[in-house]
C-alpha cells in the first residue's frame, strides 16, 4: 500500500483578521503536490484572505500555518516566495504602462535572466511573444492574465495561488486559462484557487473547499460540490 503524501501547504485551525477584526475563524485545508483546490464560496466568505495567509501577506494569529511539513506562522511574503510560494492576485498584477517584457523583466529580482523568462514565456504564449513591446495595459484581459502567469512561473513556484483568475474575462478565456492551469499542475505545480464563479473551475479541480463567513464548511470531491451549490446559495 502506498503512503499517502503529505500536503505541500497546510492550514490547521487558521485563525486571522483584520485589526480588533477575526475574519477566519479557524480555517484548515491542505494542498498536495500537483494538485488544484478550489476555494469557493461568495463575496466576503475569506476566499481572499486564505491566499494572504499563504502569502504571507495577513499573519497567522492562532492555528498552524505549514509549508512541506514545516510550520511557517510568521514568516513574510519575501519569506514565503523564497520558499516557493507565488500569487496572482485578483487584477492579475501587471504593470500597465510597462511593456511585456519590462513586465518580466520586475521577476528577474529573483535571479532568473530576462532572457530565460522571455523564452519561457513566449514558448508557452506564443502571443506574448508577438506583444513583448507593448504596454501590458493595452492588451486583452486574457493575455495579461498570460503575462502575470508568465512572470510568477519565472521564480520556480512550487505552489500558485490564484486569486478570481475568472474575473473580468469572457467565458471562452476563462476556459482557455483554465486549461493551462490544469497543464501546470499536470507538471506538478500545486495550485490553490479562489473562484467565486465554481463552473470556471471544477472542471480542473483535483478538490475543492466551500468557505462562508470565514469558515470552510465543505471540502471534497468538486463534481459534488457543485451538484451542492447549483441547488443552493451561488445559483446554478
Ligand atoms: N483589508 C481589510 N480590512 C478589514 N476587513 C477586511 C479587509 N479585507 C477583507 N475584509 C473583510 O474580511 C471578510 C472576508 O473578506 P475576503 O476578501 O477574504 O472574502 P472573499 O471571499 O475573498 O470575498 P471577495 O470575493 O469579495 O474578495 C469580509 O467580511 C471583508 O469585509
Amino acid at each position: 500500500m502506498s503512503a499517502v503524501p503529505e500536503p505541500l501547504l497546510e492550514l490547521v485551525d487558521v485563525r486571522a483578521g483584520y485589526g480588533a477584526i477575526e475574519v477566519l475563524h479557524g480555517v484548515s485545508l491542505a494542498l498536495h503536490p500537483g494538485a488544484v483546490v478550489a476555494l469557493l464560496g461568495p463575496n466576503g466568505g475569506g476566499k481572499t484572505s486564505t491566499l494572504k495567509i499563504c502569502s504571507g501577506i495577513l499573519p497567522v494569529e492562532q492555528g498552524e500555518f505549514r509549508l512541506a511539513g514545516r510550520v511557517v506562522n510568521g514568516a513574510d511574503a519575501a519569506d514565503l516566495a523564497r520558499l516557493g510560494v507565488c500569487t496572482i492576485p485578483e487584477g492579475r498584477g501587471v504593470f500597465p504602462n510597462l511593456t511585456v517584457r519590462e513586465n518580466l523583466w520586475v521577476a528577474t529580482g529573483t535571479g532568473t535572466s530576462l532572457r530565460a523568462l522571455e523564452e519561457a514565456a513566449y514558448q508557452r504564449f506564443p502571443v506574448l511573444g508577438k506583444r513583448r513591446g507593448q504596454l501590458a495595459g493595452s492588451m486583452s484581459g486574457g493575455e495579461q492574465q498570460m503575462l502575470a502567469l508568465s512572470r510568477a512561473l519565472g521564480t520556480a513556484p512550487t505552489v500558485l495561488l490564484l486569486d478570481e483568475l475568472s474575473m473580468g474575462l469572457a467565458p471562452r478565456v476563462v476556459t482557455e486559462m483554465y486549461e493551462i492551469v490544469a497543464q501546470l499542475a499536470g507538471e506538478g505545480l500545486s495550485i490553490l484557487v479562489a473562484e467565486q464563479f465554481a463552473r470556471a473551475v471544477l472542471p480542473i479541480a483535483t478538490s475543492a473547499a466551500l468557505m462562508l463567513q470565514g469558515r470552510v464548511v465543505r471540502t471534497g470531491d468538486p463534481h459534488e460540490i457543485d451538484r451542492e451549490l447549483s441547488t443552493s446559495y451561488l445559483g446554478g
